[in-house]
């Protein structure tokens, strides 16, 4: 049976004083961010998805991102090596999760760098971002990883946003969503659905038709409703208030035979 299982990772006490890049600097309500990760992780294990935390990295401001520490294709589990030094220490936690699923583990090494949030998969085409974050080494590091496993990587330039999947998500159908402002290179994506929001290009998907998207996206939620998704909103604020969105919050874990 393919899993439902989905690694979250407890906001740090420190988490204002998370890395922003892109975006004015705005004050993080904690207590609220606690309340919307717990809304998350809820609404996940609502979806029918067994949450795993990760133990916590309270020293490490941006450790709820958990998406960033590590890629998962199959059941291999790539623990990857932040383009931002001080996001290096999360994935000591994180490998031992891995681990201890059963996954096999491989990483990303110096001198590359590679973010979670700049890998997107789609069935077997596996698109990474090469940005601020994720070099050219770590692009070669990943398709060494996968390719072998039957994926086909897909490099894609990112400049203006953080993460690639800070413009883009899929669909289950392989449809991207985003906005074409936010990229580089929009050509690439053989089917693309202009979203009326910034936020509106992140959706989680939780199985069949449902989405997981921010609730500071009501319009595209709107839109993709129309087309026949549902939707399930979560407040995010705090969260995005550090770059991050509804993807950065977990990792899914579909294809482990268990
Ligand atoms: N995958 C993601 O979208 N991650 C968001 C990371 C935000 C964090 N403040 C960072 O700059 O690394």
């Amino acid at each position: 049976m393919p899993s439902k299982k989905a690694l979250v990772r407890r906001p740090s006490p420190r988490l204002a004083e998370g890395l922003v890049t892109h975006i004015e600097r705005e004050k993080v309500d904690l207590d609220l961010a606690v309340e919307q990760w717990e809304a998350y992780t809820e609404a996940l294990s609502t979806q029918g998805w067994e949450t795993i935390e990760v133990d916590p990295a309270d020293d490490c401001p941006d450790s709820v991102f958990v998406e960033d520490t590590v890629v998962m294709y199959r059941n291999v589990a790539l623990i990857t090596r932040s383009g931002a030094e001080s996001r290096r220490e999360e994935t000591a936690g994180v490998e031992e999760a891995v681990a201890s699923l059963g996954c096999s583990v491989n990483w990303i090494w110096e001198p590359g760098t590679l973010d979670g949030g700049d890998v997107l998969k789609v069935g077997d085409t596996i698109y990474v971002g090469r940005g601020g974050r994720t070099n050219a080494a770590g692009v070669q590091q990943l398709r060494a990883a996968f390719e072998p496993l039957g994926a086909r990587v897909v490099a894609v330039p990112v400049s203006k946003v953080l993460h690639l999947k800070s413009a883009i998500t899929a669909l289950p159908d392989g449809t991207i969503l985003g906005r074409i402002p936010q990229l580089d290179a929009p050509s690439l994506f053989p089917r693309f659905l202009p979203v009326p929001e910034e936020s509106g290009a992140h959706v989680v998907l939780l199985g069949g038709d449902k989405l997981l998207i921010a609730a500071s996206a009501p319009k595209t939620a709107e839109l993709l409703a129309d087309l026949g998704h549902e939707t399930v909103p979560v407040d995010i604020s705090e969260f995005e208030k550090l770059e991050g969105c509804v993807t950065c919050l977990s990792v899914r874990m579909r294809e482990l035979y268990v």
